[in-house]
């Protein structure tokens, strides 16, 4: 018998066969999370649709304002906003939600309610939709204490409580990233298909990367040891070469590559925004918790990423990520910081 095709065959994998062997590792499991995951796909897929139709937006209806016709038209990221609420209260195992589209958490009718919390930015990088560039989905899982007695505290939890987390890069290819937990995983759309192919097992950052990641508008308004950081990055004083920079200005995106090539991504404090911009539930965490996954590190300037207790859901957080020895770098800045 000829092995070797068989081999071939268990290379293709696809997404929902990677939760549903992930599931079977934990032989209490009882598919919830697997049909949560099936759904969350699902609104990725439709929002990737959706994406890649977004220069006709005025034709098509996703534009925000009024189409040719004189009908109303949705944004897109509102549009993204309803699809995900949707696909996620539709599966039934789902009890509270966060979208950065939302002011309040969404808690989910008794009748439909599961026993995962989602916190999410449903379309990451929006203000690049109108010239084509890369956007995405984020989003991470939490596992709610009694879904009978659902309260913000379940989603007010810190990073290092998160189950799962992951995102979806609508770019030159769709991809979705995921960490279970026990590292990462990336599986692109074949849209012939229409499935999510396992394409990048195993992700892991370099443990040191070329390449520094961050608006260098807002570099008058940084603190010291940012100033430093970056300013090394550059002129490095041990005779290396300088990093390169690239910043797309969409956090999936920069940090998609980030994740691939290696390096680091930082969105730090300044004068003006003294937390930063980032929002901590659905942008900080998720990606904070793929980096580590991966390998790499994520700091805040005073802390583990991972290890912030949330006291608001739309909070925000200075971030560094990235490369292991980057972000070692940063950080030893910051130490040296507040030690004098
Ligand atoms: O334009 P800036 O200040 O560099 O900010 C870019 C950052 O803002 C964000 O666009 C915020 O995300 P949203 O589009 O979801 O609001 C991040 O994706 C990105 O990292
Ligand atoms: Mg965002
Ligand atoms: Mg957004």
């Amino acid at each position: 018998m000829d092995h070797s095709a068989d081999a071939q065959r268990t290379d293709l994998m696809t997404i929902t066969r990677h939760v549903l062997n992930e599931q079977s590792k934990h032989p209490e499991a009882r598919g919830d999370f697997t049909i949560l995951m099936s759904n969350l796909v699902l609104g990725c897929k439709f929002v990737c649709s959706a994406v890649n139709k977004a220069g006709l937006a005025k034709l098509i209806g996703l534009a925000g304002d009024t189409n040719v016709q004189g009908e109303e038209q949705k944004k897109l990221d509102v549009l993204s906003n309803e699809v995900f609420v949707k696909a996620l209260t539709s599966s039934g195992r789902t009890c509270i939600l966060v979208s950065e589209e939302d002011e309040e958490a969404t808690f989910v009718d008794p009748s439909l309610r599961g026993r995962y919390c989602v916190v999410f930015d449903p379309l990451d990088g929006s203000s690049n939709i109108d010239c084509g560039v890369s956007i995405g989905t984020i989003f991470g899982i939490y596992m709610v204490r009694d879904k009978n007695e659902a309260s913000l505290y379940d989603v007010l939890q810190p990073g290092n409580q998160m189950l799962a987390a992951g995102y979806c890069l609508y770019g030159s290819s769709c991809m979705l990233v995921l960490s279970t937990g026990s590292g990462v995983n990336g599986f692109t759309l074949d849209p012939s298909l229409g499935e999510f192919i396992l394409t990048h097992p195993d992700i892991k950052i370099p443990k040191k990367g070329k390449i520094y990641s961050v608006n260098e508008g807002n570099a008058q308004n940084w603190d010291e040891p940012t100033s430093k950081y970056v300013e090394n990055c550059k002129y490095p004083k041990d005779g290396s070469s300088p990093k390169s920079l690239r910043y797309v200005g969409s956090m999936v995106a920069d940090v998609h590559r980030t994740l691939l090539y290696g390096g680091i991504f930082l969105y730090p404090a300044d004068n003006k925004s003294p937390d930063g911009k980032l929002r901590v539930l659905y942008e900080v965490f998720p990606m904070s918790f793929l980096m580590e996954q991966a390998g790499g590190q994520a700091f805040t300037g005073k802390q583990r990423a991972l290890d912030l207790v949330p006291t608001k859901i739309h909070q925000r957080s200075p971030i560094f990520l990235g490369s292991y020895d980057d972000v070692e770098e940063i950080k030893a800045l910051y130490v040296k910081e507040a030690k004098a």
